[in-house]
C-alpha cells in the first residue's frame, strides 16, 4: 500500500477513534511517558500488503474490532465455574464478581453435559463433580439467585442439551422479572466441535442442527444482544491439534452454522452477531498471537465475500479465550500460574473479547477458592499494572508477527480447501442440504477425519515430547522440586445424595398432568418441524426436568453413537 493511502487510513481511524468513548484511565507508561493509542508505518512510509493489517475497528480486522482497542472497554473476566449444587455455586458466584470478575460462565456437571437428571443411575458418582447439577428450572433459580439477570451477562458451557438448558435460564429470568428480550450472554450450543473433539452429544447431527436453527431463529427474532453459538476452538486443541487446525476447524464450523441461518431463511446481518467463538491461549506465544489476529481477519473477509455480510457486526469475530488447560503439570503445580500468565498475555495482546484464567490445581481437581482467586488475580494484574490494556494490536507490524499471522491464514484456509472436498465427495453433484462447507463438515465427522487428523497431530507432539525435542519444566526438564503437595478442592458425594432427595421433592410437589401436557407438546412440534423453543419452555415452566424433556427427544430421535475408527 503507498503512504497516501495508509495516511488516509490513519486518519479515518483517528477520525473514529476521536468520536468513541474512552475509559477514564491512565495511558502513559511506567515512567509517566504518554503513548499513542495504536501504532502503524510512519507518515510518509509505504508498505507492502498494509491492507491485510489495517487500523483497528475496520475491515478486515486484524488489529482489533475497535478503534479504541481495550482504551474503549477492557476485555471481560469471565472466570468458568461451577460444583456441586447451584446453592454452592452461587456463592462462587457471588464471591466472583465481588471481586471484580465481569461476568459469569456456569460448568456444569457431567449428567447435566449429557442431558441426564441426578437420580439416573447413569448419574451415580459424576453429580456435582466436573461442575454445577442442574436438574430443573428451580435450580436454575437457585444458580442465579440474588444476581440480577438483565444486569450481568452470563455463558453457559452446554451444547448436546443446550436449548433445554436455555430455556431454563429464560425461566429463570422470567421468575426474577427480568424481560427475556434484554438478557445478554452466551450459549455454546457448538454440536460440531462434539462430534469432533468433546463427544458431548445426544442425538445424530441433523436432530441436534434442527434444534440449533430453532435457537437461532428465536434468538434473532426476540433477543438481540444474546449469542446462542459460541463456537469452540478449545476443546479441539486441548484434544491435540496443532493452532492452524483449531483455527481451521473452529472457523469452518462457524461456516457451517452460517449456512444453517441462511438455509433456514435468516437474513445474515441480523443473527451473525449471535455467533461467537471461544479458543485456546497456549503456551507458543507467538504463534497464540498469529492464530487470533489471523481468526478475525478470515473470518471478515468469508462473511463478506462468502455468506453477504453488509454490517460490521456481522463481520466481527468476537472471541472468548481460555487458556490451555493442557499445558499445566501436576509436577511442580506452582508452575502453572507462569504458564497461565503468559497464555493470557498472549490472548489480551491477539485482542480477545472475554478471557478464563486457568488455577494452578486444574490438572488435579476443580479450583479450590485460594487457587480460584489466584487465577482472576493474574488477569487484573495484566490489565491493571502491565500497560497492556494502553495501545491496541501492539505487536502488529512486527517481521515476526505478520509472517506468522500470514502463515496461520494460508493453513487454515487449505484446510477450508480439504473440508469442501470431503462435501463434495458426499454430494456430487453440488447439491448440498445445508451448505458446502457443512456437508464436509458432517462428512468429516461421518467418515473419522477429525478425529484422525488431530490424533495424528497429538501423535506427534507426544514423540517430540518424548524424544526431548519439545520440553515441559518440572516433566522432562528441571525434574526436581522441593515444593510440596497442593490443598485440593473434594466434592462431597453428600451433594448427590443431597441433589437427588431435593429433585424427587420438587417431582412430588409439581402437577404431573401439566407436565405430561406440555411435553407432549414439544414431542408434537418435533414432529410437525414447527419451532420448539416455545413448547420446550412450557415443559420447563411446568418443572419438566432436562433428563425428562431429553428423554423424550431420545425417543423419538434416537441416539448417536460414533463409528468405530482405527
Ligand atoms: C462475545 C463474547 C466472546 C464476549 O462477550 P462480552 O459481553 O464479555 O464482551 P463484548 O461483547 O466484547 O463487550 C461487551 C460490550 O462492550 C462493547 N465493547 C467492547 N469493547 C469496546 C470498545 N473498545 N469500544 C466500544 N464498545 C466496546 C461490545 O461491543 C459489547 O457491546 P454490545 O453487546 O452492545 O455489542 C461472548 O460470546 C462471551 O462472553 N463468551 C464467553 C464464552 C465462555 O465463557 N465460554 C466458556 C467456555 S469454558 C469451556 O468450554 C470449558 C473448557 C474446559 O475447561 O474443559
Amino acid at each position: 500500500m503507498d503512504a497516501d493511502a495508509i495516511e488516509e487510513g490513519r486518519r479515518r481511524w483517528q477520525a473514529r477513534y476521536d468520536a468513541s468513548r474512552k475509559r477514564e484511565a491512565d495511558f502513559t507508561t511506567l515512567s509517566g511517558d504518554p503513548v499513542e493509542p495504536v501504532y502503524g508505518p510512519r507518515p510518509g512510509d509505504a508498505y507492502e500488503g498494509f491492507e491485510r493489517i489495517g487500523w483497528p475497528g475496520e475491515y478486515p480486522f486484524t488489529r482489533g474490532l475497535y478503534p479504541t482497542g481495550y482504551r474503549g472497554r477492557t476485555w471481560t473476566i469471565r472466570q468458568f465455574a461451577g460444583f456441586g449444587n447451584a446453592e454452592q455455586t452461587n456463592e462462587r458466584y457471588k464471591m466472583i464478581l465481588s471481586n471484580g470478575g465481569g461476568g459469569l460462565s456456569v460448568a456444569f456437571d457431567m449428567p447435566t453435559l449429557m442431558g441426564r437428571d441426578s437420580d439416573d443411575p447413569r448419574s451415580l458418582g459424576e453429580v456435582g463433580h466436573c461442575g454445577v447439577a442442574i436438574d430443573s428450572a428451580a435450580d436454575m433459580e437457585v444458580l442465579f439467585k440474588d444476581i440480577p439477570l438483565g444486569d450481568v451477562t452470563t455463558s453457559m458451557t452446554i451444547s448436546g442439551p443446550a436449548v433445554p438448558v436455555f430455556c431454563m435460564y429464560l425461566v429463570a429470568a422470567e421468575r426474577q422479572g427480568v424481560d427475556p428480550s434484554v438478557l445478554n450472554g452466551t450459549l455454546q450450543t457448538d454440536i460440531f466441535k462434539e462430534y469432533i473433539a468433546q463427544k458431548e452429544w445426544l442425538f445424530q447431527p441433523e436432530p441436534h442442527l434442527r434444534l440449533i436453527g430453532d435457537l437461532m431463529e428465536y434468538c434473532a427474532g426476540g433477543i438481540p444482544a444474546y449469542k446462542p453459538l459460541s463456537v469452540s476452538g478449545y476443546h479441539i486443541r486441548e484434544a491435540g491439534a496443532t493452532a492452524a487446525q483449531e483455527l481451521a476447524y473452529t472457523l469452518a464450523d462457524g461456516f457451517g452454522y452460517v449456512e444453517l441461518g441462511l438455509s433456514r431463511g435468516l437474513d445474515v446481518d441480523v443473527f451473525a452477531p449471535g455467533l461467537s467463538f471461544f479458543f485456546d491461549a497456549h503456551v507458543d506465544f507467538f504463534e497464540e498471537i498469529a492464530k487470533f489476529r489471523a481468526a478475525r481477519r478470515i473470518w471478515a473477509r468469508w462473511m463478506r465475500d462468502v455468506y453477504g455480510a453488509k454490517s460490521e457486526k456481522a463481520q466481527w469475530l468476537r472471541f472468548h479465550t481460555q487458556t490451555a488447560g493442557v499445558s499445566l503439570t501436576a509436577q511442580q503445580p506452582y508452575n502453572n500460574v507462569v504458564r497461565t500468565a503468559v497464555e493470557a498475555l498472549a490472548a489480551v495482546l491477539g485482542g480477545t473479547n472475554s478471557l478464563h484464567t486457568n488455577a494452578l490445581d486444574e490438572t488435579l481437581a476443580l479450583p479450590s477458592e485460594q487457587a480460584a482467586e489466584i487465577a482472576l488475580r493474574t488477569q487484573q494484574v495484566l490489565m491493571e499494572e502491565t500497560g497492556v490494556a494502553n495501545v491496541a494490536d501492539p505487536l502488529g507490524g512486527s517481521w515476526y508477527v505478520e509472517q506468522l499471522t500470514d502463515r496461520i491464514e494460508a493453513d487454515a484456509e487449505k484446510i477450508f480447501e480439504q473440508i469442501k472436498e470431503r462435501g463434495l465427495r458426499a454430494h456430487p453433484d453440488g447439491q448440498h442440504p445445508i451448505g458446502p462447507i457443512t456437508s464436509g463438515i458432517l462428512r468429516g465427522i461421518e467418515d473419522g477425519w477429525f478425529t484422525g487428523e488431530i490424533a495424528e497431530s497429538a501423535f506427534r507432539y507426544q514423540q517430540s515430547l518424548e524424544k526431548g525435542d519439545k520440553k515441559v519444566v518440572g516433566v522432562n526438564v528441571h525434574t526436581g522440586s522441593v515444593t510440596g503437595d497442593l490443598e485440593i478442592l473434594r466434592v462431597s458425594h453428600e451433594v448427590e445424595r443431597e441433589q437427588v432427595r431435593v429433585l424427587a421433592g420438587r417431582k412430588s410437589a409439581r402437577d404431573e398432568v401439566a407436565v405430561r401436557t406440555a411435553l407432549d407438546g414439544m414431542l408434537a412440534a418435533a414432529r410437525d418441524g414447527s419451532n420448539m423453543i416455545e413448547p420446550m419452555l412450557d415443559a420447563v415452566r411446568a418443572e419438566a426436568t432436562l433428563g425428562e424433556i431429553c428423554g423424550v427427544l431420545r425417543d423419538e430421535w434416537g441416539v448417536y453413537t460414533e463409528p468405530a475408527g482405527f
